[in-house]
C-alpha cells in the first residue's frame, strides 16, 4: 500500500546544507500498523512529511497503491503531535471531522454517517457541539483521530501524536488506535520517539539512524496479536524487544557522536 523507496531528503539554505535523511527504502503492507523510532534529530518528522506530500522529497519517491505522491494525496489522512493548532477553535468538533468530508465532495448524508461514526469510535458524540478549546487535551486529540478515520484515508500517517498528553492519557490514547485500527483496518505509519509505544503498537518497528538517516533494522514484532497494556507489558518477550530497540538507538546515537 505505501512503498518508500531511495527517499532523500537535504534541507538546503544559503550557507546551510542539511542532509536530514541519506536514503529510506520501507514498505507498509495493505492493512499493517509499522512505526519508526529513532535518535532524537534522526529526520522522523522529515520522512512523515515527505511520505505526506507535504515536503520535495530530493530523490527516490514515495508510492501509495502503486501511484506516485508528488503532493498530498486525498487518499492519506495525517495526525500531528500539535492537535491545538490542526483543528479550527472557530469550529465545533463536528465542523472539524466534517471540514475534510466537504472537501471531498461527499454528499450530506453521508458525512453525517462518517462524523457520527467516527465521534462513535473515539468517544466524543456527547461532544459533537463543543468547541475544540472547551475540551482537554487527549480529547482534542481524539477529535483529530475521528477526523483523520471519518476520512476513510487508505493511509494514516501519525506524527508524535500522543507526545503532548499525560501517560494515563496516553496509554488510552493508545489502545484507542489498536481498536480503530482493527475495525477499520487502515494502514498506518506511526512515528515516535517513545520505545515502549512502538513495542506495544507496532507489528514492525523500523529503527532509524542518526541523520543522514538510513533504516538500520525493521524488526517483526512477535508479540500476541490481542494486546493490552498490563498484559502486553509484562511480557518477558516486550522487555527483550524494549531493550533490543534501546540498544540500537544507543548504537545509532553513539555512531552519530563518533563523526
Ligand atoms: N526546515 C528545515 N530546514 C533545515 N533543516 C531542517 C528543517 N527541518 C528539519 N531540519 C533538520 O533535519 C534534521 C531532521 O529533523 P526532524 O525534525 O525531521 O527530526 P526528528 O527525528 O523528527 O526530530 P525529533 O525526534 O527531535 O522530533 C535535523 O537535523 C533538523 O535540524
Amino acid at each position: 500500500m505505501l512503498e518508500i523507496h531511495d527517499l532523500r531528503k537535504v534541507y538546503e539554505s544559503p550557507g546551510r546544507r542539511v542532509e536530514a535523511i541519506g536514503s529510506i527504502t520501507l514498505s507498509v503492507g495493505a492493512g499493517e500498523l509499522v512505526c519508526v523510532v529513532g535518535p532524537s534529530g534522526c529526520g522522523k518528522t522529515t520522512l512523515l512529511r515527505c511520505v505526506a506530500g507535504l515536503l520535495p522529497v530530493s530523490g527516490g519517491e514515495v508510492r501509495v497503491d502503486g501511484r506516485r505522491v508528488t503532493g498530498p494525496p486525498p487518499s492519506m489522512a495525517v495526525v500531528f503531535q500539535e492537535y491545538g493548532r490542526s483543528l479550527f477553535p472557530w469550529m465545533t468538533v463536528r465542523q472539524n471531522v466534517e471540514l475534510p468530508l466537504k472537501e471531498k465532495r461527499l454528499p450530506a448524508d453521508r458525512r453525517r454517517d462518517l462524523v457520527a461514526g467516527s465521534l462513535r469510535a473515539v468517544g466524543l458524540s456527547d461532544a459533537a457541539d463543543a468547541h475544540p478549546w472547551q475540551l482537554s487535551g487527549g480529547m482534542q486529540q481524539r477529535v483529530a483521530i475521528a477526523r483523520a478515520v471519518a476520512y476513510e484515508p487508505q493511509v494514516l500517517l501519525m506524527d508524535e501524536p500522543f507526545a503532548a498528553v499525560d501517560a494515563q492519557t496516553r496509554a488510552d490514547l493508545e489502545d484507542l488506535i489498536l481498536r480503530l485500527w482493527r475495525s477499520f483496518e487502515i494502514t498506518t505509519l506511526f512515528v515516535t520517539h517513545d520505545i515502549d509505544e512502538a513495542v506495544y503498537l507496532g507489528r514492525r518497528v523500523v529503527v532509524l539512524s542518526s541523520s543522514p538517516t538510513t533504516v538500520m533494522e525493521d524488526l517483526k514484532i512477535d508479540l500476541p496479536a490481542e494486546r493490552d497494556q498490563l498484559t502486553t507489558r509484562s511480557l518477558p518477550r516486550f522487555g527483550e524487544l524494549r531493550g533490543h530497540v534501546y540498544r540500537q538507538i544507543q548504537r545509532a546515537r553513539g555512531h552519530s557522536e563518533d563523526r
